[in-house]
């Protein structure tokens, strides 16, 4: 079977990151074209990938990636089979519609969309064409640890799950982040999580702040805490601290009946040297989540070539969208908040 053949949208960190990924570590994708408002960033990724003379698993030897200006003509193109989407997440809606009116299959980097509303115009959008062509970048499903807590909780071994409890800490973000988009942009990786985890909706949502830390602009809070709870009567808690200065810290520890389980403590590394022990912390999460990342663009490849999706659906996007909706409002009223969402057989069928 002839190469999946890719095109990039927005090829900023993670986009570039996607890019490297597509040409030199998976297999059956093809790095076609790119597409981003900066041009001179395209080039210089397109020429340095294209011309590569590395051992390059999707791009043949050194076959040219063209730059297309326009993300709506790239996903237009016909020498495009497929589509990651890597843009800012305001521009995912309408690169998103755009996919689905060509066919073409896409991962599309979380969130969805910035919103609740543009969210279930995808969905319903999707469900109108009668296949299910987007996946969304929710990697943490695709990380060993996770998946290996994953299946030891669905295992039933420590019976049921009661709690998660869930730390997310950055070295840093980019300015543009305020309290909004520390909601929107990072606790929606738990919000996935939770959802996954549980198998189990989100029904209400509290997100408070402590004094934020000096080191951010005035009017942000940073770190959140938030507070999930589940249909079901389980809950989740997460702290979310985007300017933590040390480094890259992602944990989730579940307590359940029987016992509890975490991940995320980097036991790997685990040293004993000198009069210390300890390990490190990876700086962001390209360092952490490369393996989920590898993992989860290979699947999406091989699910797309059999006409498939392999990971979480537009339904998904649209579900942690509403929560964390949700969770902006209660964060600016300082009180738990109703989650609300279209029923899924009323959109779905
Ligand atoms: N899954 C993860 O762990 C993970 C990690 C980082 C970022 N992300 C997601 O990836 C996406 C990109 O984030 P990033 O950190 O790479 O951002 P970035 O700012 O580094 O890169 C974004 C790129 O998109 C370009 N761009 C801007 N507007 C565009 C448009 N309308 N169409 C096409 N391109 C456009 C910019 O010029 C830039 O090159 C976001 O959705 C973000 O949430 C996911
Ligand atoms: O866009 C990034 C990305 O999703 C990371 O995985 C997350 O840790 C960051 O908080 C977020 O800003």
């Amino acid at each position: 079977m002839r190469d999946l053949r890719i095109g990039i949208i927005g090829v900023g960190v993670m986009g570039a990151d996607h890019a490297e990924r597509v040409v030199r570590r998976i297999s059956g994708a093809r790095l076609v074209a790119v597409s981003d408002p900066d041009l001179p960033r395209a080039t210089t990724l397109a020429e340095s990938l294209g011309s590569s003379s590395a051992p390059a698993a999707g791009t043949g030897d050194g076959d040219a990636i063209r730059v297309i200006e326009d993300p709506l003509a790239l996903i237009g193109n016909a020498e495009v089979d497929a589509v990651i989407i890597a843009s800012p997440g305001f521009a995912h809606a309408e690169q998103l519609m755009a996919c689905l009116e060509h066919g073409k299959p896409v991962l599309c980097e979380k969130p969805l969309t910035m919103d609740t509303e543009s969210s279930l115009r995808v969905v319903e959008a999707e469900h109108k064409l009668g296949r299910q062509l987007i996946q969304v970048g929710f990697m943490r499903r695709f990380d060993p640890e996770y998946a290996a807590l994953k299946q030891l909780l669905d295992s039933g071994e420590l019976g049921r799950t009661l709690l998660l409890h869930n730390v997310h800490r950055n070295k840093t973000v980019p300015e543009s982040f305020r309290s909004e988009m520390i909601v929107r942009d990072s606790l929606v990786h738990e919000v996935d999580v939770a959802r996954w985890l549980f198998d189990d909706e989100i029904a209400r949502i509290t997100v408070r702040a402590p004094k934020p830390t000096g080191l951010v602009a005035d009017g942000v809070l940073d770190p959140q805490l938030a507070v999930f709870e589940m249909a079901s009567g389980a809950i989740a808690d997460v702290e979310v601290f985007v300017n933590f200065q040390v480094g890259y810290e992602v944990r989730c520890e579940a307590v359940a009946e029987k016992g509890s389980a975490t991940i995320g403590l980097g036991v790997d590394v685990l040293t004993r040297r000198a009069g210390h022990w300890g390990g490190a912390v990876p700086d962001d999460y390209r360092a952490r989540f490369g393996t989920a990342y590898d993992i989860e663009v290979q699947r999406w490849v091989d699910a797309t070539a059999r006409g498939e999706i392999d990971g979480p659906t537009a339904w998904d996007g649209y579900a942690a969208a509403a929560v964390c909706t949700a969770g902006v409002q209660s964060l600016q009223e300082g009180r738990p908040v109703e989650v609300e969402m279209a029923r899924r057989s009323e959109v779905l069928g």
